[in-house]
């Protein structure tokens, strides 16, 4: 049987490490598209020399021609730019909206059957302008943040606890920027839920509120380090997870932006959610109670959102 063909669109940082790690986990062939000429090319072929020494059987070819990406299987979309220390996502939205609709316009002609994981931000609407430049069914476009949101606040809650990663759950709903909702009383440490830890004296509320504090400003804490560019190890962890949840029909339960319709009372906006995904995409949103400071937290996120989606709007007539 033919092995899975994976496109990566954007060879910059995230883009390159997702291609070493798709190969190194052998998920099916690689495709780099970039527009830089020779970037994709460079790095599939040192990708490639790598094989030996790794022993991973994976194909990598670098492109800037959209016809290479023909009949993907996943599409990871990392495509436009990242921002600097002083910026917000929010600020990338009117350049990199530029980016998504040549993006959504090469995927929908070379690869209308593909999984689409969006990770250029700003996520929510990135994800949402994405799905309606290419036309593709909802539950096949989706974005790449819960994941790594929830990463980020299970390192943390790790360290604070002393104990493995492993044992550590998380969820972080909401838009993928500062108002993002890690939701305390959903993550557990051993299966016992955060704020029973509190009450047996293992941490204090005002430690768990740093924590969800830093897991907000995960992001702004990379881009100040590295003061070039962003996150981009975790970055792509998160989204080979979720694309190999795809393509091994997996059904993991992992928070993405997901098309809501129906669920926590949204009518069709791109947003963080616990979903399942397995082999038909997103297959469910999980639409779990909210308590009342939960739901006010998540209210405020979602209309950060609905205000970028209007932005797009203002900026392209074609999204309108
Ligand atoms: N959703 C999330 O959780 C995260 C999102 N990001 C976002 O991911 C994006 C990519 O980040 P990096 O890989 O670090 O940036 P990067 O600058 O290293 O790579 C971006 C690549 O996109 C290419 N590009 C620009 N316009 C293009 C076009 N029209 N078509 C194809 N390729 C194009 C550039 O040539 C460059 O190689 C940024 O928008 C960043 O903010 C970053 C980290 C986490
Ligand atoms: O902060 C950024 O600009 C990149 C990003 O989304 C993240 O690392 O969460």
């Amino acid at each position: 049987m033919a092995r899975p063909k994976i496109a990566l669109i954007g060879a910059g940082q995230i883009g390159g490490t997702l291609a070493h790690l798709a190969a190194m986990k052998e998920l099916g062939d690689v495709v780099l598209f970039d527009i830089a000429e020779g970037t994709p090319q460079g790095k599939a072929l040192d990708i490639a020399e790598s094989g030996p020494s790794e022993g991973f059987d994976a194909a990598l070819k670098g492109t800037n021609d959209y016809a290479d990406i023909a009949g993907a299987d996943v599409c990871i979309v990392t495509a436009g730019v990242p921002r600097k220390p002083g910026m917000s996502r929010d600020d990338l939205l009117g350049i990199n909206l530029k980016v998504m609709k040549s993006v959504g316009e090469g995927i929908a002609k070379h690869a209308p059957n593909a999984f689409v994981i969006c990770i250029t931000n700003p996520l929510d609407a990135m994800v949402w302008a994405l799905r309606e430049f290419s036309g593709l069914p909802h539950e096949k476009v989706c974005g790449m943040a819960g994941v790594l949101d929830s990463a980020r606040f299970r390192h943390f809650l790790s360290l604070e606890f002393g104990v493995s990663m492993k044992d550590v759950t998380a969820f972080v709903l909401g838009g993928h920027g500062d108002t993002m909702v890690p939701l305390v009383r959903y993550s557990t440490v051993g299966g016992i839920p955060l704020p029973d830890l509190v009450k047996m004296g293992w941490t204090t509320q005002d430690k768990l509120d740093q924590i969800v504090q830093r897991t907000r400003d995960g992001g702004a804490e990379i881009v100040g380090l590295l003061k070039t560019g962003s996150a981009f190890y975790a970055p792509a962890t998160s989204a080979i997870e979720m694309a190999e949840a795809y393509l091994k029909d997996q059904k993991r339960v992992l928070p993405c932006a997901a098309y809501v319709d129906g669920a926590y009372g949204l009518n069709g906006l791109y947003v963080g959610v616990p979903t399942v995904i397995g082999a038909g995409g997103v297959e469910k949103v999980i639409d779990i109670t909210l308590d009342g400071d939960e739901q006010g937290m998540f209210t405020k996120s979602v209309d950060a959102v609905k205000g970028l989606v209007e932005a797009c709007k203002g900026i392209d007539s074609a999204l309108a």
